[in-house]
């Protein structure tokens, strides 16, 4: 049974900047569905490739046959962990309907981390990542904050009412914001 944690967040709260050091110090496996859609959008031979960038620039959110496909999959590939930081999914219902549907029996979810940030200063963020990435302009991101409202945050908001959700303000340096987050694991822990 793989323990999983899920990070979700507006675009550019900063789920990937604090999953990277929560991997670092804590032996979670740190996996992003965007970067695995990214890195299938690459993939030669991928009959995925179009159909993914299509909805990257258009910052919608593609089937999840094929992301909990390439999540599960790298699950499978990762060697010992204490568990898994699902970043960026469940991102809409369609989403959630699919991972209880393909995982049921194989992952234990055991909370959701939630960092909240407001809007604006996401945006600024994103717009000053510098990493290239092709929905990292004004327009896209109009739409990845559109769906993140009408689809992203009412997942959130189920998961707040099932109690699973743990909130982390994010607008803070970054230090400060792992620091609540490492408190919020060392809880989690204790609990199991
Ligand atoms: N607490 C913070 N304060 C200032 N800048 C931050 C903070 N956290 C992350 N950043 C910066 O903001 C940008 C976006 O962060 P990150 O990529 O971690 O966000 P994300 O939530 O994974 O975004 P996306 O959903 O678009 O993948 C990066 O340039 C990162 O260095
Ligand atoms: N569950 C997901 C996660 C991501 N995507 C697509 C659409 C997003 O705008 C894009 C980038 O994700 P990010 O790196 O910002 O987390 O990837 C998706 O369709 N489904
Ligand atoms: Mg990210």
């Amino acid at each position: 049974m793989h323990n999983v944690v899920f990070v979700l967040g507006p675009p550019g709260s900063g789920k990937g900047t604090i999953c990277a050091k929560i991997q670092e110090n804590l032996n979670y496996v740190h996996l992003s569905a965007g970067d695995l859609l990214r890195a299938e959008r690459q993939r030669e031979g991928s009959e995925f490739g179009a159909l993914i960038e299509s909805h990257i620039r258009n910052g919608s959110i593609v089937p999840v046959e094929i992301t909990c496909s390439l999540l599960e999959n790298a699950m499978k590939a990762s060697g010992d962990a204490k568990g898994f930081l699902v970043d960026g999914f469940p991102r809409n219902e369609d989403n959630l309907q699919g991972w209880n549907k393909q995982m049921n029996g194989k992952a234990f979810i055991q909370f959701v981390l939630f960092l909240s940030c407001p809007v604006p200063i996401c945006i600024e963020r994103c717009l000053n990542r510098g990493q290239g990435r092709t929905d990292d302009n004004e327009e896209s991101l109009k739409k990845r904050v559109e769906t993140y409202n009408q689809q992203t945050f009412p997942i959130i908001e189920h998961f707040k009412k099932s109690e699973l959700a743990r909130e982390v303000k994010s607008e803070r340096p970054v230090d400060e914001v792992y620091a609540d987050v490492v408190n919020v694991f060392n809880e989690a822990n204790k609990q199991k």
